[in-house]
């Protein structure tokens, strides 16, 4: 006979695989000659032999292993430079390492909110930022995806008693476009909101220095608390939150995913260092980012494929439902390329999409097979008269 956990386990694993929801890992190896479009390594920093020996050399230096919490002994002089790094980068007072973008939400939101809280979230933000409104158990409200109308009205709805927080994305990770922040920092100081938004898709990409969209452009008056995370363009791993010192103090008494969790390993954070160094000294690699994104742009609307109005790395082609998704990922792969294949629950009912990134380390020549990929996939559909969809 069963026990309970077995049952649970069981009946839950039959639902997701009857939803079309299963989720399935693929183990590979980096280099092994798959044309990758399916991460978020926009500025190609993530296999660059710079960083990885930068890695090598801390931890050498300093040890593996982070060692402990950084409230206890876990916290070294490198983690506090590149935090000096961070905000200057971003233009703000201080910021505050993370172990990863997911925690530093997480832990962003519960230490500032609480039951008396109202929190404003885009409809389409980042699973981590719902799930930190949700852990502090503020009273959330969601805005249709980029209607600052919409956003206005719930505000003023609103009882105006107690703290307000708008957040959103900075760059909307499944659909690449990016929020109107000067807007949105509007909106949110004529109501008596403070903004939060998490760049983790923007940093390094956008700006006039990577210092993504929101960055020195908007100052921590206009927005408040911004997160960036490092294993995106950064090509490391972790993640910041940047804004006022006392901000950032707050977080450090009060952030439970801070408090209670490893330091990040010495060896990653000089590798983030080494990686900012060059961010700095290699502006050529945002340029080459720039024209990949322009002639994938170019070249799909002359294919006729349902390109979504995105001028970021991320360039998603809306197919619709998500056995035409697997359908067209599954050809791809076929021919050495891996592309995101995004369903529900990650994006609304009939928006399935094939999630494509562009990276500076992508060739001409990858570039190219994407191409000839999609344009199989579609002269396939129409020869076997598969459903078009949009
Ligand atoms: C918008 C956004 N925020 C936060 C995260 C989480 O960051 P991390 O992977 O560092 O946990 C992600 C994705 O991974 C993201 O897309």
């Amino acid at each position: 006979m069963q026990d309970a956990w077995s049952t649970y386990i069981a009946e839950r694993a039959v639902k997701q695989r009857h939803t079309g929801r299963w989720r399935h890992r693929r183990t590979r190896h980096p280099s092994d000659g798959c044309h990758d479009f399916a991460g978020n390594d926009y500025l190609g920093l993530a296999g660059d032999p710079r960083l990885a020996e930068a890695q090598a050399a801390g931890a050498r230096r300093l040890g593996a292993g982070g060692r402990a919490s950084h409230l206890v002994s876990g916290h070294l002089a490198v983690h506090e430079a590149l935090e000096a790094r961070l905000a200057a980068l971003t233009g703000r007072p201080a910021a505050l390492l993370f172990s990863t973008g997911y925690m530093a939400n997480l832990g962003t939101l519960q230490a500032l909110c609480d039951p008396d809280t109202r929190v404003f979230q885009d409809r389409l933000n980042h699973a981590s930022l719902l799930d930190g409104a949700r852990l502090a158990g503020a009273r959330s409200r969601r805005f249709h995806h980029g209607d600052l109308g919409d956003l206005e009205r719930l505000l003023a709805r609103a009882p105006h008693d107690g703290r307000r927080l708008v957040v959103s994305d900075g760059v909307f990770s499944m659909d690449g476009d990016v929020a109107d922040i000067a807007a949105l920092a509007a909106i949110s100081a004529s109501h008596g909101a403070w903004l939060m938004v998490d760049d983790a898709h923007g940093l390094g990409v956008l700006g006039e220095i990577g210092d993504g969209c929101v960055g020195r452009a908007h100052g921590v008056e206009r927005v408040p608390v911004l997160v960036g995370t490092l294993g995106k363009a950064l090509g490391s791993a972790g993640a910041f939150v940047a804004g006022s010192q006392a901000l950032v103090e707050h977080l450090i008494q009060f952030a439970r995913p801070y408090v209670y969790t490893t330091a990040q390993p010495p060896g990653v954070a000089a590798a983030t260092l080494k990686a900012l160094e060059l961010l700095e000294a290699e502006p050529e690699r945002r340029t080459r980012l720039a024209t990949l994104i322009a002639r994938f742009r170019l070249e799909a609307t002359t294919l006729g494929l349902p390109l979504a109005a995105s001028t970021t790395p991320i360039q998603p082609l809306v197919l619709g439902d998500s056995e035409r998704v697997m359908r067209w990922a599954t050809r791809l792969a076929e021919r050495g390329i891996m592309v995101g294949a995004i369903r529900e629950p990650t994006v609304p009912r009939g928006q399935a999409r094939l999630r494509i990134t562009l990276s500076a380390a992508h060739t001409d020549a990858d570039l190219e097979a994407l191409l000839e990929g999609l344009a199989d996939c579609r002269a396939r559909e129409s020869l076997a008269g598969e459903e078009a969809g949009p």
